[in-house]
């Protein structure tokens, strides 16, 4: 496993009123920790917060996605257990940690694009509900944050409770299932069906939550809802709570 990541400054210095990240203070090492449901927003919104705070990004979906078409393309159970949690150990993963770079390889095939299909879009729950592929990714996912330099953005389900809990920034980002639906669908560029969208949506996150709860925010969690509000407004909400606890 590897990563690349935005360069990060040493010095430790305040930005000016100018930069749009400013009040925060820079070379001080910064872990911001967003989970919650499907299409409530988190990859996009974390990637665009990770760019305006010139932080590292973590995709922890980005590794799940990669175990479970792993499996796929090797022949491998996903209803088996153990193998699917070999398949997890095993796998020669890099994910970049760079916003600017989307990039996933297994053994140095690039498999960015294939991670999104929605054959392992309707599969991943099965390593998501594999509780030994889980901690192998999981503890993938902290290696990756403690070496990711001073300040990096991870998302998923698990980061504020499991994988990070001691981040500086804790944040459950939600919507409602509307609004998850209708973004998915605009995602996909009206492809699918309302069936299907509500099971890649709706479906999905119901299994996946037998294993982490990622709709309600544990303690000391802060709980957005961007469900009325726009792209840009939930970028500042976030870079707003950053500033609130972070500073
Ligand atoms: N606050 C928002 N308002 C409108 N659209 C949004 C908002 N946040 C995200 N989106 C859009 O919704 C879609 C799903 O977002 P995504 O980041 O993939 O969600 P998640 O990672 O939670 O599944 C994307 O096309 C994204 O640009
Ligand atoms: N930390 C995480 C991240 C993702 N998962 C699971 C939950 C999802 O079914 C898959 C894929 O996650 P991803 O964030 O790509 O899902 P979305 O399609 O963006 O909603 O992995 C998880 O169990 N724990």
């Amino acid at each position: 496993m590897s990563a690349d990541s935005t360069p990060t400054t040493d010095a430790t210095r305040t930005a000016g009123a100018a930069s749009p990240y400013a009040g925060f203070r820079l070379g001080k090492s910064l872990v911001v920790a967003i989970d919650g449901p499907s299409g409530s927003g988190k990859s996009s919104v974390s990637r665009e917060v990770a760019r305006r705070l010139r932080a590292a990004y973590l995709d922890t979906g980005a590794m799940y996605r990669a175990v479970t078409l792993h499996c796929i393309a090797s022949g491998i159970d996903l209803q088996e257990g153990s193998a699917v949690e070999a398949a997890a150990r095993d796998i020669e993963l890099f994910i970049s940690t760079s916003p600017d770079r989307e990039s996933v390889t297994i053994s140095g095939d690039d498999v960015t694009a294939a991670i999104r299909e929605p054959e392992v879009s309707s599969a991943v729950s099965a390593v998501a509900t594999t509780m030994g592929a889980r901690a192998e990714l999981i503890r993938r996912q902290r290696a990756l944050i403690a070496g990711a330099g001073h300040r990096i953005v991870a998302e998923g389900r698990d980061i504020t409770t499991v994988v990070a809990p001691d981040a500086e920034v804790r944040i459950l980002l939600t919507a409602s299932e509307e609004a998850r639906l209708r973004r998915r669908g605009d995602q996909l560029g009206g492809t699918q069906s309302e069936v299907q969208l509500k099971q890649q949506v709706i479906d999905r996150d119901a299994k996946d939550s037998t294993v982490v709860n990622f709709r309600q925010a544990a303690d000391g969690v802060v709980t957005l809802d961007s469900s009325d509000l726009d792209f840009e407004q939930t970028v500042s909400a976030v870079l707003d709570v950053v500033r609130t606890v972070a500073h």
